[in-house]
């Protein structure tokens, strides 16, 4: 089973969202990274067959995707980034619509619906309606929906965004457990909730794809460039000026201990420490591109 992303591209009127993008998307799950604007939301769009490429193709073992039409909408379940949703809708009512519209045969939609909600702890608040729920709970809905038809291909935008540290372990664990044998492509740019659970990853930078790989081939890049070392807080507003400090912590003593990116030591006591996604991703997306659109 494979997902094929041939020389995709999106150009707006005065902008390329999807640059050239070549993917070949296989069993398990998929981390797509990159920092606001990259282009992720127009990828997933594409593979989602709700916005036509400029150029390129999407085949699914072989068969392009818009020639496979309702067969292939059966075969998918996608979380965009605003799910919508009619707000008298009930939690209930609205993912048996959802049930419905997707071809759910009725026997099943029930069951189904009370599987869901129980894993996503939402059985509840079932009957209550979604525009009266907390931000974590409509993202679980929306995820919900997605996964109603039992899809072979998932795909979710940012589907972690407003979900508290325990749903996200949640979340993490039953996405891992439902990849096996169905391909699960993941937006995000909150690193760590991806990191334990992609079988791969692919970072995209400025519509481009520019690295795939399993986290630990991509963080090889940046062996012995993360460092760790406590120095002395009055040190610290020149080190912040002199360093790219990914992460500090307050010690005993008036100590911080520190985690940056350099290519040598800089420090004297530092110690080499084992990369890690989040640090590849700062590495590769400095603050100051951050703040830039497109990067
Ligand atoms: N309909 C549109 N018309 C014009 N430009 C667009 C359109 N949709 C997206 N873009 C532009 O294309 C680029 C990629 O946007 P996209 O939403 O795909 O990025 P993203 O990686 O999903 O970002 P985010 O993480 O913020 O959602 C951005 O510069 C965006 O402004």
């Amino acid at each position: 089973m494979e997902l094929k992303i041939e020389h995709l591209s999106k150009h707006f009127k005065d902008k390329t969202a999807v640059d050239d993008v070549c993917l070949t998307l296989t069993p398990g799950v998929w981390g797509l990274l990159g920092a606001n604007g990259a282009g992720k939301t127009t990828l997933m769009r594409m593979i989602a067959d709700i916005m036509t490429p400029t150029s390129g193709t999407i085949s699914y073992d072989g068969t392009d995707i818009h020639k496979m039409g309702e067969a292939y909408r059966n075969l998918f379940g996608f979380l965009p980034q605003d799910f919508g949703y009619s707000r008298d809708f009930t939690v209930k009512d609205y993912l048996e619509y959802i049930a419905a519209l997707k071809d759910v045969p009725a026997r099943e939609t029930t069951k189904k619906i009370n599987h869901l909600l129980e894993i996503l702890t939402l059985s509840d608040v079932k009957n209550k309606k979604i525009s009266k729920l907390s931000g974590g709970m409509k993202r679980r809905v929306g995820i919900a929906q997605a996964m109603l038809n039992d899809p072979k291909i998932l795909i979710m935008d940012e589907p972690t965004a407003g979900l508290d540290p325990g749903e996200r372990v949640r979340f993490r664990n039953f996405i891992s457990e439902f990849s096996h044998n169905r391909m699960v492509l993941i937006s995000t740019h909150i690193v760590s909730d991806i990191e334990y659970i992609a079988t791969r990853n692919a970072i995209m930078k400025a519509g481009h794809i520019i690295d795939v790989g399993t986290t630990d081939e991509l963080v090889k890049q940046i062996e012995g460039k993360v460092w760790n070392c406590t120095v002395p807080a009055e040190k610290l507003p020149e080190y912040e000026l002199r360093l790219r400090i990914i992460n500090q912590r307050g010690e005993d003593n008036n100590q911080v201990s520190i985690r940056y990116l350099a290519d040598k030591a800089e420090l004297d006591g530092a110690v080499p420490a084992s990369p890690r996604l989040e640090d590849l991703y700062l590495w590769l997306f400095p603050q100051t591109d951050l703040e830039k659109e497109g990067m």
